[in-house]
Parts: C-alpha cells; sequence; structure tokens
C-alpha cells in the first residue's frame, strides 16, 4: 500500500485554482489514488455563465475523470465547491463556508494564479500576491491544518542563470507593492511596471517571486513547502497520455505550426526545452504535501520541479519531432503544409515574417475579399506573432535549477511510492512524449477525429500541389519582367539557350553519322 495514498486518506483538502490546468489533475490524481479522502474544498468562482455546480459537474464529465468515477463512484459528493473571488479583497467566501474552511481543512494546495505573462500589474499582484497572503491568514487560523503548498514557478527568479532551491529577496518588498497597488491609478501603474519589474520578462514571473517572499515573510509557523515547475505540458502517463486542455506553454505554438500559421520562430535549437509533464509536477505536489506534513521540515523547503538538468530535451530536438509527428498525425484543415524554421537571427526572423507569414496571409485576405467574404488572416497573423513575441523570451535561453531536496525526497519514498508517485523525469522517452503530447492536442483540445487523418493527409498533399504551382507561377512571372526589363538578362538568357542548343547538337552529331 503507498503511504502517501494512505496519508490523504480520510483528510479534508482545500485546493485554489481546481478548475485550471494543473489544479483538475491534481483533483484527478488524489481521488484516484486516496478515494477514501474525506473532502475536497475547491475554491471557485462562476465563470462564462456557469454557476460552481455546472462547473464541477462539467469537470467530472470530462475523459479525464473516467477513470476516478471507477475507482470512486461517489466523488461528487467528495468535493464541496465553494464560492470564493481572489481577486476580492476578503476573497469574497461566505461566512459559513470560511466558519467550515478554517474548523476543518488538514492541507491546502494552492495553484490559483494568473499565468499570463501581459497581465496588468494590479491585477497580477492581486492575484498571485494579495490572495496568497490572504490565504497564508486564513491558513493560520486552521486549527487542523497539517500543511500548506504553494505552488509556484521556476521561473520566479528567471533573471538569474542558475537556481537554486532557495527564496532571492525582492528588489521592493511584497508588502510595499500591495500598498501601492491600492491606491495607484492605472496609467501611473503602467508608467511604473517595467521599472518595477526591471529585469524579469513580464509581470507573471514578478509577482509570483513576490508571491514566493510573502510565503516566507508571513508564513509564521505554519508548516509550508513551495513546488517550482518549469513549463507544464500534456500528461506523459497518468491518467493517460497527452491529456491537454489549454494553449499554455508549447501546447499554442504546437497548434499553430500544425495548422501551418506558424512557418518560423525566434528559438535557439541548443537552449533546453525545460517542460515537464503536470502528472510529475502533481506526483511531486502530492509527495511534498505528505513529507511536509508528516516530517515538519524546520523551514520552508522548495522543490524544483524541472527535466533540464536530469534529462535534457532541446528545442530544437522538440521542433522536429514535433514536425515529424505532423507527418504522422496532421491536424485538419491546415491553412499551410506545417514545415517551420527556428532561428536565432533576428534579421533572418524578420525576413521569414515577411515571406511565410505575411505574405501568404495578406494574399489569402486578398482572395477573401474577391470571393465575397471577411478577411481575416492578417488580423490573426498580428495576434498570433503578439503572442510568439511574449514567448521569445523563453525559447531563446537556458536556465539550470538545482534539484537536490527533489532528489532528497525521491530517496525518502517507498519503491510503492516511488512507482505511484512517480516524479522521476529520467524515465521520460522525449520523443515518446512529444508525440502522444501532439495526438493530445489533436483528441482533447482541437476534438478532431483520428478517422479522419486519411483526409487531413489528402489536404495537406493538395497544399503542397498548390504550393508547388505557385511557385512556379511566381518564377515564370519573375522572369517574364526580368526579361522583358533587362538587356543583360536578356543577353544571359540568350547566352545559357545557345549554350545548351550547342551542348546537345555535340551529342546529337554523331548519332546522326551512325544512321
Ligand atoms: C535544428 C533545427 C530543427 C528544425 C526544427 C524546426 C521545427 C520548428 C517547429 C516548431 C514547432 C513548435 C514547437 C514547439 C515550440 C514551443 C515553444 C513554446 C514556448 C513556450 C514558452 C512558455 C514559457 C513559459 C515559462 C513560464 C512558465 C510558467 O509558469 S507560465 C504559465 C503558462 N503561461 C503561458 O504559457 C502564457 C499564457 N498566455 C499569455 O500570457 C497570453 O495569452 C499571451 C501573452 C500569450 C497573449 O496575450 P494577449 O492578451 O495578446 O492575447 P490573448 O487574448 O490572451 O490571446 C490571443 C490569442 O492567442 C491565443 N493564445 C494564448 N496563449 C497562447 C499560446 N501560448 N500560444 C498560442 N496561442 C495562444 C489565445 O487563445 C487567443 O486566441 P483567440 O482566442 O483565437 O483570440
Ligand atoms: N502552466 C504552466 O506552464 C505553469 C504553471 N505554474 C503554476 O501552476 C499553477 C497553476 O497553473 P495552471 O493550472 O497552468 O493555470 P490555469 O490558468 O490553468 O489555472 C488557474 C486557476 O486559477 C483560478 N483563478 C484565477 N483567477 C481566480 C480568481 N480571481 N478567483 C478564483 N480562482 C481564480 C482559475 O479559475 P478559473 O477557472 O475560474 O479561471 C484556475 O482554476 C499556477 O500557480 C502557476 O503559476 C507554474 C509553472 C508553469
Amino acid at each position: 500500500m503507498s503511504t502517501i495514498a494512505a496519508f490523504y486518506g480520510g483528510k479534508s483538502i482545500l485546493i485554489t485554482g481546481a478548475t485550471g490546468f494543473l489544479g483538475k489533475v491534481l483533483m484527478e490524481k488524489l481521488f484516484r489514488t486516496s478515494p477514501d479522502l474525506k473532502v475536497i474544498y475547491i475554491l471557485v468562482r462562476p465563470k462564462a455563465g456557469q454557476t460552481l455546480q455546472q462547473r464541477v459537474v462539467q469537470i467530472l464529465n470530462s475523459k479525464l475523470f473516467e477513470k476516478v468515477k471507477e475507482v470512486c463512484p461517489n466523488v461528487h459528493e467528495k468535493i464541496r465547491a465553494v464560492y470564493a473571488d481572489l481577486n476580492q479583497n476578503d476573497l469574497a467566501i461566505s461566512k459559513g463556508d470560511m466558519q467550515e474552511l478554517l474548523s476543518c481543512t488538514n492541507i491546502v494546495f494552492h495553484c490559483a494564479a494568473t499565468v499570463r505573462f501581459n497581465d496588468h500589474l494590479r491585477h497580477a499582484v492581486q492575484l498571485n500576491v494579495t490572495a496568497t497572503q490572504k490565504l497564508l491568514l486564513m491558513a493560520s487560523q486552521m486549527p487542523k491544518l497539517e500543511a500548506f503548498i504553494h505552488i509556484s514557478t521556476a521561473f520566479s527568479n528567471c533573471n538569474l542563470k542558475h537556481i537554486d532551491e532557495v527564496i532571492y529577496p525582492c528588489p521592493v518588498e511584497p508588502k510595499k507593492i500591495i500598498d501601492s497597488m491600492e491606491w495607484l491609478d492605472d496609467a501611473i501603474i503602467d508608467e511604473i511596471t517595467p521599472k518595477l519589474i526591471g529585469d524579469q520578462p513580464n509581470t507573471y514571473t514578478y509577482t509570483k517571486a513576490l508571491g514566493e517572499m510573502v510565503v516566507h515573510q508571513e508564513g509564521g509557523n505554519l508548516n509550508i513547502a513551495i513546488v517550482r515547475p518549469s513549463i507544464v505540458g500534456a500528461t506523459w502517463q497518468e491518467p493517460f497520455p497527452g491529456w491537454v486542455d489549454n494553449l499554455n506553454g508549447p501546447s499554442g505554438l504546437i497548434i499553430a505550426t500544425g495548422k501551418g500559421f506558424l512557418r518560423a520562430l525566434r528559438a535557439t535549437p541548443m537552449a533546453v526545452a525545460d517542460v515537464i509533464p503536470v502528472d510529475i509536477v502533481v506526483n511531486l505536489t502530492l509527495a511534498v504535501g505528505w513529507y511536509t506534513a508528516v516530517q515538519r521540515p524546520k523551514s520552508t523547503l522548495i522543490y524544483h520541479c524541472t527535466s533540464g538538468n536530469l534529462n535534457p530535451c532541446y528545442w530544437g530536438k522538440m521542433g522536429f519531432q514535433v514536425l515529424a509527428t505532423f507527418e504522422k498525425i496532421p491536424f485538419e484543415r491546415a491553412f499551410r503544409r506545417p514545415n517551420a524554421d527556428l532561428t536565432s537571427n533576428t534579421f533572418t526572423t524578420q525576413y521569414w515574417n515577411a515571406v511565410s507569414h505575411w505574405a501568404p496571409a495578406i494574399i489569402y485576405d486578398f482572395y477573401l475579399r474577391l470571393t465575397g467574404r471577411k478577411p481575416r488572416m492578417t488580423k490573426l497573423m498580428n495576434r498570433l506573432l503578439r503572442t510568439v513575441s511574449m514567448l521569445e523570451y523563453f525559447i531563446n535561453r537556458s536556465w539550470e535549477w538545482s534539484t537536490c531536496n527533489t532528489e532528497m525526497l525521491m530517496s525518502k519514498l517507498s519503491p510503492e511510492d516511488q512507482r505511484v508517485f512517480n516524479f522521476d523525469v529520467r524515465q521520460l522517452n522525449w520523443l515518446e512524449y512529444i508525440e502522444n503530447y501532439v495526438l493530445g492536442i489533436k483528441k482533447y483540445l482541437l476534438k478532431e477525429d483520428m478517422a479522419g487523418i486519411p483526409k487531413a493527409k489528402q489536404h495537406l498533399k493538395r497544399l503542397r500541389n498548390i504550393h508547388y504551382l505557385f511557385n512556379t507561377a511566381l518564377l515564370l512571372i519573375a522572369w517574364r519582367l526580368l526579361m522583358a526589363r533587362s538587356q543583360m538578362a536578356r543577353n544571359v538568357w540568350f547566352f545559357i539557350v545557345s549554350f545548351c542548343y550547342k551542348f546537345l547538337s555535340y551529342f546529337r552529331a554523331p548519332s546522326t553519322l551512325k544512321v
């Protein structure tokens, strides 16, 4: 029997961000491995016209939870959705709910965050810093609390090249930032944001670093640990390979490449692609929860959940494998054949942007106009290239994360726990993982049917023929224009033609003699 699974039995667990990518996989694993847990409280807000209950039902009815329903048939009775909005100062939790949370919770997993790189600083601070502070305050009033696990990111100190499992000081105290966000107006915040974030690339990594500092300063006597995952990708093994449900990290760019929109990327092929499967992150997080509660380490331990130092993959290799997978498993209705270049040169990137992105988009929009339809490709391209520019920072650098605490934890696990809560990234086969990732995107994100693959291949063949035809036509037009305008070009052309003619006559002469 797994010690970790047994530990969560009978426990009341509070999860924030349970409706997010990581939160859903965390909940799934908890229910699947510890079906006898008492209750999982999830802090949820209504969204997209759905009530809390509708959101929960949608999650439980998803493919991700199919196995859970077999091992824990009364799963719906064990999830308690609590209305909350972490953007509100009091988190908008009702008094009654608050009482219950405070008196019953044993473990807290704080996953909620805004992960948008370009979020307004006020909003990012509210969610990634102030809400963390409020949750810590709540946690300090929970008499039964055994552990508080805060999910941060390995990129919270991405202004450094080598990152240890420690909390680094922030140039400005989080409390000062929180206070200033309360009285500064948006325009002033916009103005000071670049100065405040300094050498951090965006408001996300900056506020996640502040969030860690808040945990460090205001954790008091709580039993806290911080997990820092790198770029979280689709599931590796559990509950099945390739599950993913949002565009974050590499997923959006894989779609853009597979659909033929993205044909070049400013990326360094030899930079480490520090992607980590979401099930590895979840397994480590649950092991950390157990260890923190049972061993009660004297200080707050930080665990890096990264792949680069133990089993590195590189962006070049990843891109290559993604393209190879499209040969076998193409996406439907592609705009162009998937084919992309990784280039680390800014000039080349601009050239490819003009030739491979803007030119086809403009031509296609022209065609749409001609056929009486609304042009949309240049708008889409604009958005895509803006998104790519936000991600470029992370695909042109490599970082080194030390993983001493993570390795120490692995060594403390029994063989059974190492199997059930496997977070050993050395066992991951990247080629297989990337293939399943692409397949997962096709099935679970794009909701495309596997039966449509022959048709998709046929469509790609048609696109290839159009491409050849288009290039030939372009060449002929260029040649005609050149011949019409330049005497020099005409001279060269006649020289080539007469040379070829003489060459052929030379070979034809002996055969004529024979006859
Ligand atoms: C040697 C030679 C080899 C040759 C081989 C060459 C082969 C090359 C082939 C290449 C194949 C591709 C391979 C994969 C490369 C992958 C690169 C991946 C880079 C990933 C880097 C991530 C780093 C993360 C580090 C930090 C870790 C964290 O903790 S972050 C948590 C995760 N957060 C994110 O991922 C970012 C979240 N998103 C955002 O911040 C914002 O959405 C945005 C800034 C990206 C855009 O914001 P904006 O306000 O402009 O618009 P928005 O309304 O949000 O979205 C606009 C449309 O774009 C869609 N969208 C959103 N995110 C993405 C995305 N990641 N990729 C693509 N598209 C995205 C969004 O849905 C919108 O679409 P519409 O709804 O249609 O409007
Ligand atoms: N994805 C990645 O690549 C990485 C993620 N991380 C960290 O992992 C954690 C989870 O990320 P991930 O699952 O990918 O992110 P998602 O964006 O998928 O999920 C974010 C979660 O936070 C919730 N949330 C956001 N705003 C509020 C609010 N005002 N009130 C209540 N809940 C709110 C969302 O709820 P709702 O559904 O209502 O929007 C959602 O459940 C984050 O802390 C992130 O920093 C770290 C490294 C990499």
